[in-house]
Order: structure tokens, then C-alpha cells, then sequence
């Protein structure tokens, strides 16, 4: 037993009272006209390489100064670019993490984020409440990305747990869809350890993506080369997670 329901076990903090992902219900959102809007400096972000690290696909990104960064919205101060990664399903009827009112989309690409104006590194930030900020994007199923090939070209190189590779030159910013209107809730990791350090930041509107492109993601494994068993990498999303009175607010 080693999937979401047993988690609890070796991390309690699944039972607490700030865990994500969860079921986003809009008309529930109240709107708040403080929250502006989220600025994205990307221009100068800097990846390095592309892994498989036995849970999901992972593009790592130089964080050692402010070349990339979030700002606005609900954050105080800017968070730095350290990574994203995608949760998917076997499926393109579920796959993501958050919901919208009860419905899944085929996958969502996380971008994750550390607030290193208040802590010295990304792994102190992922244990304070205010330390990580990460961007939710849907994926929907339809015509192709003409940008996710580069990644999902990537995908054969790191095909087994623990394969790692260069990846130069990526800037996420051509994963993005065309309105940077959010919901924004205070929540967790998704995975072990789950910490209640992560401020979401959800856009509304979804990246469309083909089947075809996102079959590519299932090729990629749990299982290391030297594993006689292999497994595919498919259901790698944890289901929504209780509110416990949180508020989600959402941008104009
Ligand atoms: N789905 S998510 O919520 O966007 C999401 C994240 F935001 C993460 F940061 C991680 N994460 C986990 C670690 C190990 C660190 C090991 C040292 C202690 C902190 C965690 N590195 N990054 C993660 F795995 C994940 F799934
Ligand atoms: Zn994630």
C-alpha cells in the first residue's frame, strides 16, 4: 500500500488543515479586488535539465539569483523559478489535481516557486507556511501544443526513474494560456512531504494539448532500468483533499 491513502502514515500532515490539491468551486470563490494581477518575469529563466525522478518528468531551473520570478497577486514578495513538472492520468478523463467543480482535466504542469527573499534555500522555504508559490495550469485535450513537442521530444532521454539529461533554453512561458486570471488558496505539496507551504496560484483557463503529445508522458516509467518490473508512469496525481473552512478567492 503505497499510494495517496497510506501517505498519512509515514507523513500525518496528510489529515491537516492545509492540503492540496482540492475541488475549486467558482461561484464559491469570492472575488477580491485587492488581488492584482500575477507578473511573470521569465524572460531571462534559465533551465538546465530534464529528469525523471520516479514520481513525474522535472525541468530544473537556475535559482541562484532573481533571473526568474513571480510576483503579484497574492505573493509579498517575488518567488523564484526552481522547477515544474506535470501530474497525469492513463486517461484524458482525469489526470489533474485540482478540480473544478468535480471535473478533472487530462493533466496540470505545476511551476514551482520559492520565496528567497525570506529563506536562504528551497528546501527551508518548503517548510514555512509562506515559502513556495506554485502555478497551476490545466491541460485539455484537443489540437496539438506547438511547444510542448520540445518536451515531449525530451521524453525517450529520460524515460527511466533516476535518468537525468540536459535542457537548455526552455522558458515556460510558452505554456501558458492566454488570460492569467487565477484562484488562489493557501495549501500544500502534493506529494510526500507534503508541507503546508505552498501558496496556489490556479489559472482559470487551460492549455490545449493533443492526445498524442500527452501519450508521450506514459511512455516514461516508475521503474528504474534495472528493474526487472516495469511500470508506467500514468496517475500521478493526488485526488482533492478537504477545504477545512479555507478560503479560495479568486482575481477579476
Ligand atoms: N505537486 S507540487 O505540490 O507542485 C510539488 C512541489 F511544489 C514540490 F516542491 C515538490 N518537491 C518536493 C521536493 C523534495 C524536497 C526535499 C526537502 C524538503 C522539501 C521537499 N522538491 N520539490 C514536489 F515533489 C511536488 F510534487
Ligand atoms: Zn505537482
Amino acid at each position: 500500500l503505497t499510494g495517496p491513502s497510506a501517505w498519512h502514515n509515514k507523513y500525518p500532515v496528510a489529515h491537516g488543515s492545509r492540503q492540496s490539491p482540492i475541488d475549486i468551486v467558482p461561484h464559491q470563490a469570492s472575488r477580491d479586488p485587492n488581488l492584482s494581477q500575477i507578473v511573470l518575469n521569465y524572460d531571462r529563466c534559465t533551465s538546465i535539465n530534464i529528469s525523471n525522478n520516479g514520481h513525474s518528468v522535472v525541468v530544473e531551473f537556475d535559482d541562484t539569483d532573481d533571473r526568474s520570478v513571480i510576483q503579484g497577486g497574492p505573493l509579498d514578495n517575488p518567488y523564484r523559478l526552481k522547477q515544474f513538472h506535470f501530474h497525469w492520468g492513463e486517461k484524458g478523463c482525469e489526470g489533474s489535481e485540482h478540480t473544478v467543480s468535480g471535473n478533472s482535466y487530462a493533466s496540470e504542469l505545476h511551476l514551482v516557486h520559492w520565496n528567497a527573499v525570506k529563506y536562504k534555500t528551497f528546501d527551508e522555504a518548503a517548510t514555512a507556511p509562506d515559502g513556495l508559490a506554485v502555478l497551476g495550469i490545466f491541460l485539455d485535450t484537443g489540437d496539438d501544443h506547438r511547444w510542448l513537442h520540445t518536451i515531449t521530444d525530451a521524453l525517450y532521454m529520460v524515460k527511466f526513474k533516476g535518468s537525468i539529461t540536459d535542457f537548455k533554453d526552455f522558458n515556460p512561458k510558452c505554456l501558458l494560456p492566454s488570460s492569467l486570471h487565477y484562484w488562489t488558496y493557501l495549501g500544500s505539496l502534493t506529494t510526500p512531504p507534503l508541507h503546508e507551504s505552498v501558496i496556489w496560484i490556479v489559472l482559470k483557463d487551460p492549455i490545449t494539448v493533443s492526445e498524442k503529445q500527452l501519450g508521450k508522458f506514459r511512455m516514461l516509467l516508475f521503474t528504474g532500468e534495472e528493474e526487472d518490473q516495469r511500470l508506467r508512469m500514468e496517475n500521478n496525481f493526488r485526488p482533492p483533499q478537504p477545504l477545512k473552512g479555507r478560503k479560495v478567492r479568486s482575481s477579476n
